[in-house]
This record gives C-alpha cells, sequence and structure tokens, in this order.
C-alpha cells in the first residue's frame, strides 16, 4: 500500500546545492504528505545533526539523506565538524558532573522516560528505520523495540547493579566492590542498526551515570537526529543538564571522538578495519574501547539435525535484512549425507522470495534493498571472486533491476572453505555453502575465519550441542543451538570474539563495561594491621 503511493508519489521540488556546490533540482520525500510520519518525528527538508544541550546545524557538510529503495532524497542534515563534536564533548562532561550525584535509581526513572516515549514514536521511528537504512518494515519497528527493551532493562538494573563484599584476613576489617561512573561514554555506530546500538549504548551507560556522545553512520542521519530528538527532549522535560549529545557527522568526527581525552570510553559498533584503528589508538592512550565488529558467521547442520527448523533458520539467517546483520549467516556448514537435499531445497524457498521483493514500508516485503550503491559493487565483487575461484552460483548472483539497490539473493557452492572471499566479511545477501563429513570437521571450519560473533549448530543429540558449546566447539561469543545465528535477544551479553574486537553490549553483566571498579577495604577495628601480617615498627 505505501509502496503504492511510494510510486505515485507527487514530485516536490526545490532548488539545493550538491557537494561541488551547484544547485540543482532535488525531490524529497518529507515534504510529500505521504510520508508524514517524517513530520510527526520533526523531521525538516535540512535538519540540525548538532545537539550539545540545543539543536543546530553542524558547520560540516549537508548530507542527502536516500531511500535505497527508489534512490529517491529523504531529506538533509546539516552535519557537524570537529569544532561542533568539541562543544558536545564539554557540555557532556559538565552534564556527568551533575548526573553522576544523582542516585542510580533516579537515573533509572528518567531512562523509564525515555522508553516510555520511545513507546509512543514506535510506528513512525520504526518506519524511518525501514526507509533510511532499507530493513523491512517488522524489522525496522523490531529496532525501535529493542531501544524500548533495554531502556526497561536499565530501569531494573538502576535498582540492582551491585558490587561484592569480600573476607578480609585483618579482624574487623571488610573488602567491598563499588562500581561507579566513568564519565563520557563516546557511541560511533553503524549504518545497518542505526537506532537500537545507540540504544543499548545509552541505556545502560546512562544508569551507571555516565554521559553519552553519540555519532550515528553518516547515512542513517536522519534516524539519527529523530531518535536523538526523542531521548533529549525526555531530558529537558526533567530540566537536567545534556547527559545525551549528538554530533552527526563523517569519519574525521569519528577519529576525533576516539582520540579525545575526554571520552572515557568508546564504543564503536562497525567494520573490523575501522574498529581495528580505534582498539590502537585507544590503547594507545589508555582510554576504555568496547568493539562490535564485523561477523562471518555459520550455521552448522549436524546430520541429526531438525530439518525444516534448520532450513527456516538458514532462511531467516541467510536473507534476512539482505544480508546486512553483523549476524546474517555467510556460511552454511552441512553433513554430506544432507548436503544435496538441503541446498536444493533451500535454493527453492530462495526462488520463491523473488515474489516477495519490494520496498521495505510495502507490507507484503520479505526482501528490501542494500543500503548503497558501494554495497552493490561490493557483492558483484565478491559473486566475481568467487566465481573466478571455481565456485558455482546456485541461485542469485546478479543485480535486480528496479529502482534502488536490489540484488538476488545468491548461494554459492564449490569453493574451498577456506577459499579467500569465505574468509572475508561480504555485508550482502551471499552464502557459501560446503559438505562436511563430521561435527569435528565442520567445528573446525566455523572456528577458522577470523571473526567470530555468531554460531549455530542444529542437532537433536545431546553430545553433539555439548561439544558444539563447550570447549571443543564454537569458538564465537554467541553459541546458539536448533536457532539461527542471526539476531539476538537484549537479556543476554552480546559480541563477538577475535577480529569482532572482544565486546559485550546489552544484558548480563555488560554493565560493567560502562562502570569503573572501586575496590574498597574498610577498617571498623580500633587497631591498624598490615596486610600479609606485615610488622613494620
Ligand atoms: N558486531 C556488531 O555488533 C555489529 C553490529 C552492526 C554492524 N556491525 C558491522 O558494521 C559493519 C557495517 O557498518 P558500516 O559500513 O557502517 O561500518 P564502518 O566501519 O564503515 O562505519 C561505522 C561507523 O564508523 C565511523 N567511522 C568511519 N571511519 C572512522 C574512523 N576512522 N574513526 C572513527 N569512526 C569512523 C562511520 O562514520 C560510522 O559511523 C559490518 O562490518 C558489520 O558486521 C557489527
Amino acid at each position: 500500500m505505501i509502496g503504492t503511493l511510494l510510486r505515485r508519489a507527487p514530485k516536490v521540488h526545490c532548488l539545493v546545492r550538491n557537494a561541488t556546490g551547484t544547485r540543482t533540482m532535488a525531490t524529497y520525500l518529507v515534504d510529500d504528505a505521504k510520508y508524514g510520519f517524517l513530520k510527526d518525528l520533526g523531521l525538516q527538508r535540512v535538519n540540525g545533526g548538532v545537539y550539545d544541550g540545543r539543536w543546530s546545524a553542524g558547520a560540516g557538510r549537508k548530507i542527502q539523506s536516500i531511500d535505497p529503495a527508489s534512490g529517491r532524497v529523504i531529506a538533509e542534515v546539516a552535519t557537524g565538524t570537529e569544532q561542533d563534536l568539541d562543544r558536545c564533548l564539554a557540555a557532556g562532561v559538565a552534564a556527568y558532573e551533575q548526573w553522576r550525584t544523582m542516585p542510580a535509581p533516579y537515573r533509572g526513572e528518567i531512562v523509564r522516560q525515555i522508553g516510555d516515549e520511545l513507546r509512543k514514536y514506535r510506528e513512525p521511528l520504526g518506519k524511518l528505520v525501514a526507509l533510511e537504512m532499507g530493513k523491512i518494515l517488522p524489522e525496522g519497528v523490531g529496532e525501535v523495540q529493542e531501544f524500548v527493551d533495554i531502556c526497561d532493562y536499565a530501569v531494573g538494573l538502576s535498582r540492582m547493579f551491585g558490587g561484592a563484599i569480600f573476607p578480609s584476613e585483618r579482624p574487623q576489617h571488610t573488602i567491598l566492590e563499588k562500581w561507579n561512573p566513568l564519565g563520557v561514554v563516546g557511541v560511533i555506530s553503524a549504518f545497518n542498526f542505526p537506532c537500537a546500538v545507540f540504544g543499548w549504548n545509552a541505556a545502560i551507560a546512562l544508569v551507571v551515570g555516565n554521559a553519552v556522545v553519540w555519532k550515528g553512520a553518516p547515512t542513517t542521519s536522519l534516524v539519527s537526529v529523530a531518535t536523538a530528538k526523542i531521548v533529549t527532549d525526555v531530558i529537558e522535560r526533567n530540566n537536567l543538564p545534556p547527559i545525551v549529545t549528538l554530533c552527526q557527522g563523517e569519519a574525521d568526527v569519528g577519529k576525533r571522538m576516539v582520540s579525545d581525552e575526554r571520552v572515557k570510553l568508546m564504543s564503536f559498533t562497525g567494520s573490523t578495519a575501522v574498529g581495528r584503528t580505534v582498539g590502537v589508538e585507544m590503547q594507545r592512550r589508555f582510554g576504555r574501547c568496547l568493539l562490535e565488529l564485523g561477523g562471518n558467521n555459520a550455521l552448522i547442520i549436524n546430520e541429526d539435525a531438525p530439518l525444516q527448523m534448520a532450513l527456516d533458520a538458514a532462511f531467516f539467517g541467510c536473507i534476512g535484512t539482505a544480508g546486512q546483520r553483523c549476524t546474517t549467516t555467510r556460511r552454511l556448514i552441512i553433513h554430506e549425507q544432507l548436503y544435496a537435499d538441503f541446498v536444493q531445497k533451500l535454493t527453492k524457498r530462495y526462488a520463491n522470495l523473488l515474489q516477495r521483493v519490494g520496498h521495505p514500508l510495502e507490507q507484503a516485503t520479505l526482501y528490501g534493498p542494500l543500503h548503497n550503491q558501494q554495497a552493490v559493487q561490493n557483492y558483484l565483487d565478491a559473486v566475481k571472486e568467487a566465481v573466478a575461484l571455481g565456485g558455482k552460483v546456485e541461485c542469485g548472483g546478479k543485480i535486480i533491476e528496479r529502482p534502488g539497490f536490489f540484488v538476488e539473493p545468491t548461494i554459492i557452492s564449490n569453493l574451498p572453505h577456506d577459499a579467500p572471499v569465505v574468509k572475508r566479511e561480504t555485508f550482502a545477501p551471499i552464502v557459501y555453502v560446503f559438505k562436511a563429513k563430521d561435527l569435528n570437521e565442520a567445528i573446525a571450519w566455523n572456528n577458522e575465519v577470523d571473526q567470530g560473533l555468531s554460531s549455530a549448530l542444529f542437532t537433536n543429540n545431546v553430545q553433539s550441542a555439548f561439544q558444539g558449546i563447550g570447549e571443543n566447539g564454537s569458538d564465537c561469543g554467541i553459541v546458539n543451538i536448533n536457532t539461527s545465528p542471526s539476531g539476538a535477544e537484549i537479556g543476554g551479553a552480546f559480541g563477538g570474539e577475535k577480529h569482532t574486537g572482544g565486546g559485550r553490549e546489552s544484558g548480563s553483566d555488560s554493565w560493567k563495561q560502562y562502570a569503573r571498579r572501586s575496590t574498597i577495604t574498610v577498617n571498623h577495628s580500633t587497631e591498624l594491621p598490615l596486610a600479609q601480617g606485615i610488622q613494620f615498627e
């Protein structure tokens, strides 16, 4: 329905300057009444991309945000520069001084209000996520829901994050552990989760007592602005200082944030290549970092797997978000006895999916576009490389001829399990399929790539399942049994090993990454005994 409206939408023209300064005609979806949800989110034709306690146009480049399913301009964002970031950081440091003194349950109350406000904007913000990133509407709304859920989680946490008490070897002494906030937490996020990644970080960082400075991906700048507006409105209504600031910008702003000593923890989500530079810089200046980087996730189908479930899991895992999740299934390792039948059934499911290709805002769409032209090129390059290495394209491999950045979901067989193209993360809907002789071989192949984010084993055998999750099993941060490696719930700690960066976000004890641990010995005696019984007189 909305897709029909999209195609029929009247064109609204206005004059803008492009990157070279030439005045050109542009069409803006934000001016079209059929995209009224953009105005509901407070978005205009040109939006300020900087919030340091008040909204302003950044002095950086004006970025045109594109709908990847049609190539049309949604609206513009005036992004920030390093100077704009400097103001955001200064405001964040000052806000932190006040925020850290407030009781944690009070901080939780503010995060509760943020969650409630997000609930009100779930649909329009979810639509914007779908429109600007290119994921289908249920996934766009689901992303906002993740932010709501982590707020609920953080509210509870604000009354629960506790320290330990340990026995002391000295009489009438007690050893305590107390978790204190760090200061300003920097968040740099990737285009594929433009709302939730900020949410996972901000909700937890705030209840622990930190201030947050955010830079989202340049190509999803509207989501950053709309999300930050919802959050900062709540903060302003409570007469609080800017404990959340935004400096939407490009790599120069990101680099500056990473190198600034005021940022005590740098939470970076993005590619391994950029994450490596972030990690090195944070190590150089002894800052903390939380890295959530690329994945190369495998799904193992053991000979005793529940087959229908495995097929459903592979279908969603490989194709969901058009292959643009960090947890997307990129390798299927199938027991040799099941291989031919499984690949044939999966190929059939792929063929049926082509009926469900469409605009992400259309109700019937299951499969949307890639995010931009560069992603299409990366996809084509990977297919070409795979074929040159002897790979057989079982299905897909080409661009889908329609407006926007659509490519066919693709299955490639016949490659060595350790081919260079297989060991690399191509952020596109390509899955490589392999025939394994037994579980030991399958696990060895699962583990042989550099990345270590997510994995799954399908088996009905308890011994195989426990091998998969144990010391001889998957070396990933996420190790699933009989469910897809793609996607995760907020209750557990999210993140991966090796070149995925080692960070953990969301649930379990991930909150500890946002806090500094103070070990405290309290002497409640009238003597002053030294540790280890040392006499010093
Ligand atoms: N592990 C996870 O939780 C997770 C989640 C989502 C995405 N990802 C990964 O992110 C990648 C896709 O996202 P992307 O293309 O936006 O990644 P990217 O690395 O190109 O960009 C990520 C962010 O870093 C910024 N940036 C670029 N250069 C920088 C620099 N030198 N210093 C500081 N910041 C800089 C970008 O502007 C953007 O905001 C994939 O590899 C995917 O697997 C990982």
